[in-house]
This record gives structure tokens, sequence and C-alpha cells, in this order.
């Protein structure tokens, strides 16, 4: 089948300066695909590229088998989501959502309905005669989505949708483009450095860093298997211990399965370390209690070893002071390896 979307060898400059660097990326029909990454990262550029906001300096965009990086911005069968609506303000939001169907030459008769049925579904009806300064913030971004998705454009595009809005109101917006997608079963990019937004959403994962894709998995998969250390390190907590081959000649150390030569990095996270009694983990490493942290509910124990910091969650006020020795253990298949950088 025609994928909906295929980048090929995509690159983008500025100046001296690479802002993506070749990405390779085929995207299916009714897939949303989410390119995750920190800031600066070209992720955003990706996304404009796509979208015809921003010109490739080499290779190629194809929607639904056809070439389009030469193709203008309106002359693409997609629609963009933007960080803050960027509704038209002069327009009432049943304007704002026509304007996109006259663009493209949908028949007048057809557009109040399309209108209302949308509106109907992002729960904002009786906004219809609204103009955007009357709405709250996650309104309008509510209408936003509409105005994209009334137009069925092969390709929605998301701009980091809910970057201006409060916890609450970003929980909520999240739930329902999850229950839009499962419903519609329209096909996204989407753009965000938030790692949770980008794994309850996603069908796939793109995990980018300095213009370069460093994995794209299902996201069980990036998280449980990160391909690299800066995926592991940008995915969720962790805890980082340099071993080479003096780590714990001293003792306090105890691998049950050491690394070959060379330096490596040994990754947990959080959640798999545990305070124990000398010799009772497979794993373990001595330390000392460089902090206790009160998290509401439950307490941190940063402790430093001699390879780094580790840090655990413990669930009643350890006994300890800053200074005094634990040990801290994990189990084997809990560890991710690399090769020091
Ligand atoms: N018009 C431009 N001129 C020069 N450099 C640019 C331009 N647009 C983007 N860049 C640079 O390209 C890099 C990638 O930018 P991009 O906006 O794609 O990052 P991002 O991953 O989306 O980050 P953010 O989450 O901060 O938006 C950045 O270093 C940025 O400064």
């Amino acid at each position: 089948m025609t994928p909906r979307l295929q980048l090929t060898a995509l690159r983008k400059t500025y100046g001296s300066f690479t802002a993506v660097e070749g990405t390779d990326l085929t995207l299916g029909e009714g897939e949303f695909l989410t390119l995750l990454g920190p800031s600066g990262c070209g992720k955003t550029t990706t996304l404009r590229l796509i979208g015809g906001m921003e010109k490739p300096s080499s290779g190629r965009i194809e929607i639904n088998g056809k070439r389009v990086d030469h193709l203008p911005s309106y002359k693409r069968d997609t629609a963009t989501v933007f960080q803050s609506g960027a509704l038209f303000p002069h327009l009432t939001v049943t304007e704002n959502m026509a304007y996109g169907l006259k663009m493209r030459g949908v028949p007048s008769s057809e557009i109040p309905g399309r209108i209302a049925r949308m509106l109907d579904v992002v729960q904002m009806g009786r906004f219809a005669a609204r103009y955007p300064s009357g709405m709250s913030g996650g309104q309008r971004q509510r209408v936003a989505l509409a105005r994209a998705m009334v137009v069925e454009p092969s390709i929605l595009l998301f701009d980091e949708p809910m970057s201006a809005l409060d916890l609450k109101l970003k929980l909520e917006l999240r739930s329902e483009i999850r229950r839009l997608h499962r419903e519609l079963g329209f096909t996204a990019v989407f753009v965000t450095h938030d790692q949770s937004e980008a794994m309850t959403l996603s069908d796939r994962v793109v995990i980018m860093n300095q213009g370069r894709i460093e994995q794209s998995g299902a996201p069980v998969e990036t998280f449980e298997r990160p391909a690299s250390a800066f995926v592991y390190s940008f995915l969720g907590e962790s805890c980082q211990l340099a071993i080479d081959a003096d780590a714990g000649r001293d003792g306090s150390l105890r691998l049950a399965n050491a690394p070959g030569a060379g330096r490596h990095l040994l990754f947990l996270r959080p959640a798999s370390l545990r305070r124990v009694s000398p010799g009772e983990a497979p794993n373990e490493a001595d330390a000392r209690v460089a902090e206790v942290e009160y998290l509401g509910g439950s307490y941190r124990l940063h402790a430093d070893a001699p390879s780094g910091r580790l840090s655990l969650d413990l669930s009643e006020a350890p006994a300890l002071a800053p200074g005094d020795g634990v040990t801290i253990g994990w189990d084997s298949a809990d560890a991710t390896w690399f090769p020091a950088p």
C-alpha cells in the first residue's frame, strides 16, 4: 500500500547549521506518529517541512505517493494545529472553520453541516458564533483542532498544541485527541518535548537528537529497549554509573555480569532499585547517602557510589542521614549497558 507520508533523505540547513540531517521516515494510513526530543533537536523544523511552511535544502517529501516538496503549503493535503491555536481573531468559530473548507473548494451547501458535525465532535457546538477573544485557551485549542480536522486532510500536523495550556486542560485535551483518533482514524504527525504526551498518544514515537533520528518504534519498545544512552536518559528518570576495569575492585560494586573490556555506562531506573542488606541482591553498590527528599507520600533517597549517583523511592522515611552508608541492589534484567562515548 502507498504510504501516507514518505520522507527520503530530508535535510534542512540554515547557513552552516544543519537543523534536520537526512531524515528517512514512512507513515502509514491512520498512524499516529510523534516526533519527540529536546528543544532544538529539529522536530518542529521536520513538521514545518512536511506542512510546507519551510522548504527542504535537499531530499523528498511524498504524500500519498505524490511528490510535494516543491508545492506551497495550501496545495499539500495537510492541516496544522499550532501551539496557540492561531485562529483568525476577526472571524467567529464557524467562519474560522469555513475558511479552510472554502479554500479547498468544498461546495457551500455542504459547509454548515460539516462544521456543525465537527463542532459536536469536539463538544464546542454552543460556541459556533463566538469570536476567539471570548473563549478560554483550552476552548480555542479545541476549535483549532476542529478547524484542522474538518477539512479531512490526508495528514494532520500538530505543533506542540498543548504546550500553552495548564496541566488539567492538557490532560483533558490529550484524552480528547486520543478519542478522536480512535473514532475518526486520521493520520497524524505530532510534535512534543513532553514524553508522557508522546507515550500516551502515539502508535509510534520517533526520538530525535541534534537533527537525527535516534530511534523509532512503539512507545513501549522505545522505553523498554532504548537504542542509545541518549534515548534511555531522555525517556524517564535514570541513574547512570560509569564502569571501567577498576570499578568495584575495592569491593564496593558487585555485579552479576560485568561488561567486556573498556569503559561502559550502566543505566538503571529509580523504580528498579531497592535498599538491601549486603549480599542480598544479584547486583549491588555500596554508597553514601547524599540527601533524602520528601516527595509528598514517599521519600527519594539519593546516594553516591564511587561510579555514580543512585536514586530510589522509599515509602517510609529511612533512618538515614547524609554520609551514612547504604547498599543499593537491582536485578540484572533491569540493567541497560551502553559503551561509554
Ligand atoms: N529560521 C531559522 N534560522 C536559523 N536557525 C533555525 C531556524 N529555525 C530553526 N532553527 C534552528 O534549528 C534547530 C532546530 O529547531 P526546531 O525548531 O526544529 O527545534 P525543536 O526540536 O522543534 O525545538 P523546540 O521544542 O524548542 O521547538 C534549532 O537549533 C533552531 O535554532
